[in-house]
């Protein structure tokens, strides 16, 4: 018998799974799964719960939340060498993660997809101690992925992000960087870098091009100082997935990063705070297993 182990978080987007968990039970065990399931409690309690899941050798995890959830649990499964494949349900407002890998928004889809995919291998970000699944960056303006309060998530979804976003905006400003990739080095005064494994990064599906899942290279994209103005044409660039037409977006593909400032910047890392600069970056890849829909679906 396989061995299944449920981690999810309550409060994750509409925090309409609770009701549904009985017939996700029931569909696991008619696929031959024993199954279990924890409720998080507060922060943090995802990466114990999925600690716990590798001591106990389950055979698979599945996180149910939104990309934090996720998170912490990746950050569990990577204490240990020997870990349980990875299956996720999302529940949360945004959901990039299992956007970029297709798995569908509804619940039992997505279970499907546990059940009747099949194990792919995708690249970790590790920075620090910490790892990350989807992106890395810094730059005022993705402080709006853990200023966003989650009451107001749960209410009305993935609007909230433009709300405390609009509020961000006059805070934005450039600050100096330092990035060594591979041989080379960026220096200069940028508003924003990201590091992304993934092309869908806070809601945006074509920030990165074609970035591949499996390849053990980071997307790194750089926006160079602008003004305000120059800003929305950038953002608006982005939305149709045009923005490293402009001449201040900066494009750089590597699988090894370290970054420094000589002023205070603070990382975010899925979405939540992750410290702060210098850092080193590296990609691992293919290091996750975890359920993806069969390729010929
Ligand atoms: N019982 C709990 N009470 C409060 N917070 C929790 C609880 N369980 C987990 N959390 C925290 O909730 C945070 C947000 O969770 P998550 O990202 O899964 O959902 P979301 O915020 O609705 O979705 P998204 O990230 O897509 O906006 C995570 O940082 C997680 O640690």
């Amino acid at each position: 018998m396989k061995t299944a182990r449920i981690i999810y978080n309550p409060t994750a987007g509409k925090e309409t799974f609770q009701a549904e968990l009985p017939e996700i039970l029931s569909r696991l065990e008619d696929a031959g799964y024993i199954t279990s399931a924890h409720r998080t409690t507060e922060k943090g309690d995802a990466t114990v719960a999925a600690k716990q899941a590798c001591k106990l050798k389950f055979d698979l995890v599945i996180a149910v939340g939104g990309d934090g959830t996720v998170n912490e649990v990746i950050n569990g499964l990577f204490q240990f060498e020997q870990r349980p494949t990875l299956g996720v349900i999302p529940m949360g407002t945004v959901n990039d993660f299992t956007r970029a890998l297709g798995i569908p928004s509804n619940i039992f889809e997505a279970l499907d997809v546990i059940i009747n995919g099949e194990n792919g291998n995708i690249d970790i970000g590790h920075m620090n101690g910490k790892y990350f699944m989807n992106i890395a960056g810094a730059g005022k303006i993705t402080e709006v992925s853990y200023e966003a309060p989650s009451r107001l998530k749960t209410v009305i979804g993935s609007l909230a992000y433009y709300v405390k976003g609009i509020e961000l905006i006059p805070q934005i400003s450039a600050f100096p960087i330092r990035i060594e990739y591979d041989d080379e080095v960026y220096t200069g005064k940028v508003m924003l870098f990201l590091i992304g494994l993934t092309n869908s990064i806070g809601g945006f599906e074509k920030l990165v091009p074609d970035a591949k899942l499996d390849d053990g290279k980071f997307s790194i994209l750089i926006l160079e100082e602008v003004n305000l103005a120059e800003l929305a044409h950038v953002l608006t660039l982005a939305m149709r997935g045009e923005h490293l037409k402009h001449s201040k977006v900066k494009f750089i593909s590597a699988s090894s990063v370290n970054v420094s400032s000589y002023e205070t910047v603070q990382l975010n890392l899925d979405g939540e705070y992750g410290g702060r600069l210098p850092a080193q970056f590296k990609n691992l890849k293919q290091a996750l297993e975890i359920r993806m829909k069969k390729e010929a679906d």
